[in-house]
């Protein structure tokens, strides 16, 4: 890509970071696919078990932003993102509304939970995403959560899709995306106050850009993963 050279002047750098909405898996042929109504129920079924990985790895991720972060204003307001993901109580929370996902796709909650359905690559790829949080300078691991920046027209997309293609889905077990509707902006606004509050010099902003572009790496991986593995 060729956004890094762009990434030097404050606007500059907000613009290669935006610009890597054109690498977002939203344009991945499995999301198209899915957003033009041409899914199977197995292969939404699929969809569904497998992102379900991510899913209960968010929070670890961001467990380990707040393990590497030395700033307590930052990690009141990261944790939050924990607590959206893993509740408060049983029954709470963005993990066990994707669960309510799987059942209204027709999957039991035990299947999701124990990885039945989990193919190698969309586990590498998540296992890379935590990994890459737990190792690499904190404000990077921000950075490379900023695909947020472009996931609202994507679950807004989504929600619309599937109301209109797949009935048999109860509305209900949308909650999940409802929710990231609110969460994903108000995330990514704080994500994107910390990286440009931190990265001043070109080499800090080169490096946030390459987070980035490692998590648009992820996404697109997962997603070459569930379309290998659920052919048309
Ligand atoms: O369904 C999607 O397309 C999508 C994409 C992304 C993303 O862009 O990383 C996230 C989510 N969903 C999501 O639900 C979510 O909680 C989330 C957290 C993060 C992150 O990197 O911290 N990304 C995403």
């Amino acid at each position: 890509m060729t956004t890094t050279a762009t990434a030097t002047g404050a606007d500059g750098f907000v613009e290669a970071l935006r610009a890597h909405s054109r690498r977002y898996h939203d344009q991945h042929p499995f999301h198209v696919r899915m957003n033009d109504g041409r899914l199977s129920r197995p292969q939404i079924r699929g969809w569904v078990a497998n992102r379900f990985y991510y899913q209960e790895n968010i929070p670890r991720k961001d467990a380990a932003i707040l393990s590497n972060c030395p700033d307590l204003e930052v990690r009141r307001r990261w944790i939050r993102r924990i607590l959206d993901h893993d509740g408060t109580a049983a029954g709470e929370g963005g993990i066990e509304a994707w669960l309510r996902l799987g059942e209204a796709v027709g999957l039991t909650r035990e299947e999701v939970r124990d990885h039945r359905h989990l193919v190698p690559g969309v586990r590498f790829a998540v296992d890379a995403y935590v990994n890459f949080a737990r190792t690499r300078p904190w404000v990077e691991a921000v950075a490379s959560s900023l695909t947020e920046l472009f996931a609202p027209d994507l679950m807004a997309a989504r929600l619309a899709a599937f109301e209109r293609w797949y009935p048999w889905i109860d509305p209900e077990g949308l909650a999940y995306f409802r929710a990231r509707l609110e969460q994903a902006p108000r995330d990514c606004e704080h994500a994107l106050e910390v990286v440009t509050g931190h990265c001043l010099s070109a080499e800090s902003r080169a490096r946030a850009v390459g987070a980035l572009s490692f998590k648009c790496d992820v996404l697109w991986s997962l997603m070459d993963a569930v379309d290998q593995a659920y052919p048309e």
